[in-house]
């Protein structure tokens, strides 16, 4: 270590505080000085890219991607101290949602041979303000801040992510990178599903009787804690060794869907108002029968055919094929029994977050972290996530945090000090 860092180091330590480390402007302590706006000191970061869409093999880590920077008066710029992945992130790397997303990203790309590549994944970050632009007002430089990154944005498995002002919240005070990094995209999706599709919201959902399919993976884990802190009566499907974990977050009922018929064992329950459907296919087929009729009750499932069916069938078939399945299923279903039949998604909603930093902080919902990797080993996370089974969220550590590093940094420079300081004696009485 250079013995200007080290200097440096003892000041800060001795004014005590180890942040003054970095507002010191000690970059020669870090791998690079964060302090001031890195669009002007650098033009590369490290990050985990596709070239093509594949396998995890696919993955590929460079210290050179393109820094993102601010090009509009509303984005923010954040470093990224944590991620986390989502089943989307595997499917993603796959091609999946390609050509929606594509046009999403660029709508005159469906007239170029532009490619999307490199693509960075990764739609959960926790992390730091680093810059913001003219017009951004709930947000400064030093702010510890969440977000969801949009699926057609580029990612936080990367160094740093600009997002519009829209998408960021401040990140809940009593929660550290690595938990906050494992709540906003199922958080928003929840958020989305239940209140845009499903009518639900914390003025309205007490004692409102709400079934959730998958409990023990990402949406589920957090939908039962959301729920429950808005009052609901929550009943959840999940194998038999998740049943502890729901029951811990909060659910009422639990049933075990490896057990027999799943649904004969809801069929004895007393109807539902909402069924938030994280599992698709054959739950489909029973839960219709599982709402009030006649009652406003509806069904929402985060597992629609609309990427799938514009991946096949070009954007436009694909979303006119996508709009018909939802139209006659809607239809056929108010018709029948009175229930509406809904497809839910994702939304970015910074504001959102707000609320649900606020019920983290009242302690009302929990972060739940399976499992975390480094930064180094993006492909193992994948392949913790593609195992399935999920038990809440896996988190990638992007960063360690600054005071930690200071931390240890000062606890190696202090062994080092005495390490040359029992080289003196020991020369001296050499002498
Ligand atoms: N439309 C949208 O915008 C979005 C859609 N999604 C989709 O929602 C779904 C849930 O997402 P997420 O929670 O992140 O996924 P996870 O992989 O985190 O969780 C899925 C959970 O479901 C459990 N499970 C599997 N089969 C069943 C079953 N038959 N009955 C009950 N539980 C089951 C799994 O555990 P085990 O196998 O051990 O039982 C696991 O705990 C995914 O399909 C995802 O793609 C998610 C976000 C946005």
């Amino acid at each position: 270590m250079a013995s200007t860092g080290l200097l440096c180091l003892f000041n800060a330590k001795a004014a005590g505080s180890v942040k003054a480390l970095a507002r010191a402007g000690c970059s020669v302590c870090f791998r690079r000085n964060f302090s001031s706006s890195p669009s002007r000191l650098q033009s590369c970061m490290s990050a985990w890219v596709i070239d093509q869409y594949g396998t995890n093999g696919a993955l590929r880590y460079t210290e050179e991607a393109t820094m993102p920077s601010i090009s509009s008066p509303t984005e923010v710029m954040i470093k990224v101290y944590a991620a986390s992945l989502n089943p989307l992130d595997a499917s993603m790397r796959g091609g999946y949602g390609a050509k929606l997303m594509r046009l999403r990203r660029d709508p005159l790309s469906v007239m170029s041979d532009d490619s999307e590549f490199p693509l960075i994944l990764g739609r959960d970050v926790s992390g730091v303000v680093l810059d913001c632009g003219s017009e951004v007002t709930h947000f400064t430089p030093g702010d510890e801040v969440w977000a969801a990154v949009p699926p057609w944005k580029q990612g936080s498995l990367a160094e740093f992510v600009t997002l519009t002002e829209y998408e960021v919240s401040h990140k809940p005070k009593s929660l550290s990178h690595i938990e906050a990094a494992s709540i906003p995209y199922v958080a928003s999706t929840a958020l989305s599903a239940l209140v845009n599709a499903g009518g639900l919201c914390r003025d309205s959902a007490a004692n409102k009787r709400v079934l959730i399919t998958g409990g023990s993976g990402g949406v589920g884990t957090f939908s039962i804690q959301l729920l429950k802190a808005w009052g609901a009566h929550v009943t959840v499907t999940c194998s038999q060794n998740a049943e502890g974990l729901v029951r811990g977050l909060g659910a009422d009922e639990v049933v075990d869907y490896t057990a027999g018929d799943v649904a004969e064992k809801l069929e004895t329950m007393d109807k539902f108002d909402v069924v938030f459907d994280g599992v698709g296919g054959d739950t489909e087929q029973y839960a219709m029968g599982l709402l009030k009729p006649w009652s406003g009750a509806k069904y929402v499932t985060l597992v629609t055919p609309l990427l799938l069916n514009t991946d096949s069938m070009g954007l436009l078939d694909g979303t006119l094929h996508a709009g018909f399945t939802l139209h006659s299923k809607a239809i056929q279903n108010v018709l029948s029994s009175g229930v509406f039949y809904r497809w839910g998604f994702y939304a970015p909603d910074g504001p959102a977050l707000d609320e649900v930093s606020r019920l983290v902080d009242a302690g009302k919902i929990l972060p739940v972290v399976e499992a975390q990797f480094p930064f180094t080993q993006v492909p193992q996370a994948f392949q913790k996530l593609e195992q399935g089974h999920a038990r809440g969220k896996t988190v990638v550590r992007v960063a360690e945090d600054d005071d930690e590093q200071a931390d240890e940094l000062v606890q190696s420079s202090c062994l080092e000090t005495a390490e040359s300081e029992q080289e003196v004696q020991e020369t001296a009485k050499q002498n």
